[in-house]
């Protein structure tokens, strides 16, 4: 596959572009026309350049609106279109994207259309250059790809194929199987898009994604443009305000991502095989000096009991059940952070090949010797992602504490989920991430209205839900106002949440208060028996059905720090969920008690 993407896709100048391109390891670039207009590079230069960065110019687009009804305003364009093939054979490449016209003077007639697409690529020809004739979505008389396609085919002419973007036909939910019979596709576009339910132009314009990060099918539109038999590049074109202020390098490097795992996606086994996680092996809190004995006293509470300390000392080893925590006190900024997740997998030494071409290098901590190497991954967010498999097992790294005795209360089972707060416009890379090269799969994005803002979250989950990681952005990068979200979480599993939270309160653990309003609603949501509702009040916890009569009982302990707390939770009846619809509650009341 020849690799390609848009400059359009990417912030900064011309240069900065291509530098970030190259830098991924893109093959190939398309040239959007308004980055050239604003660079002072001459189009030669731009080819120089990219050819000393060794990436090639596919195609200079767009070229807009080809065809008239007014034969002045055509004339002008034939003017138009012998400069711009000019620019073409400057950068060094001959296909220049045609879009369908958007304006009221476009012709409506295919026969007509046909004949002055035919004059156009007549004149393209005579400086070596190729059309590639787009339908944008909101064109005027051409929208549908296969009405481009036979308007291409009515002209008749060697130097006119088509182009086809994903986004222009999965947005307007046409049916791509068409694709497959087109006969002259020149060139492909490919970008994903959330399901907004918005109009189609400020959808393209704005909210662009990468494949993966949306809600399009691009496995199947992509197998479609490899059935047309078409072997050119697979360009990513991505309007997106975000990526737009991003940083060009970890654009590209998302982007390039994104493209290697749709076509692993469209055709499984171009690539190694997903890690797949089996279950946690441990979660990792790295607290400050100060922040260490919250921590502690927090996990104690729970019901944890200190199980091991690190041959090298710093870190410790805290147990309940089926629960390993690791409390590293080596120095650190966050008074407490989730900081590594560890996954128990099949074969971790098998994740290092895939990871690589989807540019997520594997690195190792500096390990004493006798100590385990742990295959491990960065996450966008600096997050570890550690792969324990079962030998050399991770645990003997830590030697036993003798003599202590976990403290009384109900046993948690396990690691039910971890939630990682993502700065805000970290959201949709940290989910590629997941869903790319850990093989995840992301689910539905919820909205949650919290006091100084909406929260966007969503859960990315392995095939058997046996590792569930969420993602959370808060209201916006500055936050207007109010304070940061404590949000980096773990969930733990338990059989019985009341117990539980007796428990922890017995044992001095704070658990975060929830109003009497929220009682009182879910008295009239829910026909709760009153002493069961009473129960749930005196001791904080929330409450949760679903539609199949799944049940979930949780609650929060009070935030250590703007990045940590801790869930406990229940799920009774088969309950999928991760308690939504009490999100706006739990950020009301981390608001009142923010920790430190
Ligand atoms: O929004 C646009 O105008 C536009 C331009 C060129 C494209 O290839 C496209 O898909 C959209
Ligand atoms: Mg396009």
């Amino acid at each position: 596959m020849q690799t390609s993407i848009a400059t359009v896709s990417l912030a900064g100048s011309l240069a900065e572009k291509l530098r970030a391109a190259a830098a991924a390891g893109f093959d190939a670039v398309e040239v959007f026309e308004p980055d050239l207009v604003a660079s002072p590079l001459a189009p030669a230069q731009v080819r120089a350049l990219a050819g000393d960065l060794g990436v090639r110019i596919a195609l200079f687009q767009p070229f807009r609106d080809p065809d008239h009804v007014d034969p002045g305003v055509r004339a002008r364009t034939v003017q138009r279109l012998h400069r711009k093939c000019e620019v073409v054979r400057e950068l060094g490449c001959d296909l220049l994207l045609v879009c369908s016209s958007v304006h009221p003077g476009a012709v409506r007639e295919d026969g007509e259309l046909a004949a002055q697409l035919r004059a156009l690529a007549e004149v393209a020809a005579g400086h070596g250059v190729r059309l590639a004739y787009e339908a944008l979505a909101w064109g005027t008389h051409v929208a549908d790809y296969r009405h481009a396609a036979r308007v291409v085919a009515a002209a008749d002419h060697p130097a006119l194929g088509t182009c086809v973007d994903s986004f222009h036909v999965l947005s307007r939910g046409d049916d791509p199987a068409g694709v497959a019979a087109l006969e002259k596709v020149f060139f492909y576009q490919v970008a994903d898009a959330p399901a907004l339910g918005m109009d189609l132009l400020p959808l393209s314009r704005h909210h662009r994604l990468f494949p993966g990060q949306g809600g399009f099918d691009l496995a199947g539109f992509h197998r479609a443009v490899l059935a047309s038999g078409y072997d050119g590049p697979v360009s990513l074109e991505v309007f997106n305000d975000l990526y737009r202020q991003a940083d060009p390098g970890r654009t590209a490097v998302d982007a390039l991502r994104s493209l290697r795992h749709l076509a692993d996606l469209a055709e499984p086994g171009t690539l190694p095989e997903a890690p797949s996680p089996t279950g946690w092996a441990f979660v990792e809190v790295a607290a400050s000096e100060e922040g260490s004995p919250a921590v502690t006293g927090l996990l104690g509470a729970l019901g944890f009991a200190r199980t091991g300390t690190h041959r090298r000392g710093e870190v410790d080893l805290w147990t309940n059940g089926g629960v390993r925590v690791v409390v590293n006190g080596r120095p650190t900024r966050a008074r407490a952070q989730l900081s590594s997740l560890g996954l128990q997998a099949e074969a971790p030494h098998a994740l290092a090949q895939r990871s690589r071409e989807l540019l997520a290098a594997v690195v190792h901590r500096p390990v004493g010797t006798g100590e385990a190497e742990i295959p491990s991954l960065v996450a966008p967010d600096g997050t570890w992602v550690q792969f324990c498999g079962r030998a050399p097992d991770w645990s003997e790294d830590f030697l036993p504490v003798p003599g202590r005795e976990p403290a009384a209360g109900p046993r948690l089972r396990e690691v039910d989920h971890v939630a990682l707060p993502q700065p805000f416009a970290g959201f949709d890379s940290a989910g590629l991430f997941l869903t790319a090269v850990l093989g995840l799969c992301g689910g539905e994005l919820s909205e949650i209205a919290a006091p100084d803002g909406l929260v966007r979250s969503r859960a990315h989950c392995s095939a058997d839900g046996a590792i569930r990681i969420a993602l959370e952005v808060g209201p916006t990068s500055g936050r207007l106002r109010g304070r940061p979200l404590a949000s980096g979480h773990v969930a733990f599993r338990t059989d019985d949440a009341l117990a539980a939270a007796a428990a922890f309160a017995a044992a001095g653990g704070e658990a975060l208060e929830v109003p009497e309003n929220y009682y009182a609603d879910l008295g009239a949501r829910f026909d709760l028996d009153a002493g069961f509702l009473d129960r749930l009040r005196a001791l904080h916890v929330l409450y949760d059905r679903d539609e199949a009569g799944g049940e979930l009982l949780h609650f929060f302990s009070r935030a250590l720090s703007r990045e940590f707390f801790v869930e406990v939770l229940e799920r009774r009846g088969g309950y999928r969920g991760f308690g939504v619809a009490n999100t706006p509650v739990r950020l009301a009341a981390q608001r009142r008690a923010p920790g430190e």
